[in-house]
């Protein structure tokens, strides 16, 4: 299977001196095509530093890190822009709708960006699995946490990426929508072969992943 994220040796600390601060000690991963990998791990243990890392978001203070087989560190702002649109569709805790957009318009502007037709079928489809039909002229103020945050992961896989990745996606969600979005999740890496990482601290919704990583103190370990 093809690797989609390649990370090695990566390192990440905040500050200097003796105010430094190491979030990343080291970090050694691969994830494959298809692959539905969760992270667990206590709050303040390098999880969303190390999911933002992934993503190009920010770079690390040392290593390296693979995305498709391009070496992401080597790339300068721009170019590593362009590769993280067309590659990752990342699900964060603060859902990054677009404030000014009604929910059909986030489509839209996702395809304005690739120069492509909507696909409506594609939309609708995802719309329904994610049961937000009905709130498509809605903007996102006008939205609860819970849909906002389910407009977020249909906007993120209409784009097709090859990674996605999720920060806490089940959090504003009840158990029943919680365990619907990570179906969804799952069925993105196994029957469309997309690399799934999902931070979670809920233990219900790990059991349906591949693989199960813990990050502890900035250090990663695998756990099954
Ligand atoms: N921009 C920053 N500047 C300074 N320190 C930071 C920064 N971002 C993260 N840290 C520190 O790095 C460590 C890891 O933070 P991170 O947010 O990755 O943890 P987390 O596991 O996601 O936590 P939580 O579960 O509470 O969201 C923490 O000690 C945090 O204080």
């Amino acid at each position: 299977m093809k690797k989609i994220l390649v990370m090695n040796n990566v390192v990440k600390s905040f500050g200097q001196g003796h105010t430094e601060v190491y979030a990343l000690k080291g970090i050694n991963i691969s994830v494959e095509q298809g692959e539905f990998v969760s992270i667990i791990g206590p709050s303040g243990s390098g999880k969303s530093t190390f999911l933002t890392i992934s993503g190009g978001l920010q770079t690390p203070t040392s290593g390296t890190i693979e995305i498709n087989g391009q070496n992401f560190t080597n790339l300068n702002e721009k170019e590593r822009s362009r590769l993280r649109f067309k590659e990752i569709g990342f699900i964060l805790q603060a859902s990054n709708l677009i404030p000014y957009l009604s929910v059909d318009d986030q489509f839209k502007l996702v395809d304005k960006i690739n120069h492509k037709k909507t696909n409506r079928a594609d939309v609708e489809e995802l719309l329904t699995t994610l049961d937000i039909y009905d709130l498509q002229k809605k903007y996102p103020g006008e939205l609860s946490g819970g849909e906002r945050q389910r407009v977020a992961i249909a906007r993120a896989l209409y784009n097709n990426p090859s990674l996605i990745l999720a920060d806490e996606p089940t959090a504003s969600l009840d158990t029943e929508r919680a365990f619907q979005v990570v179906d969804l999740l799952k069925k993105e890496a196994h029957s469309k072969n997309k690399a799934t990482i999902m931070v979670t601290h809920d233990a219900r919704m790990i059991e349906h992943s591949d693989s199960i990583y813990r990050i502890e103190d900035g250090q990663l370990f695998k756990e099954a």
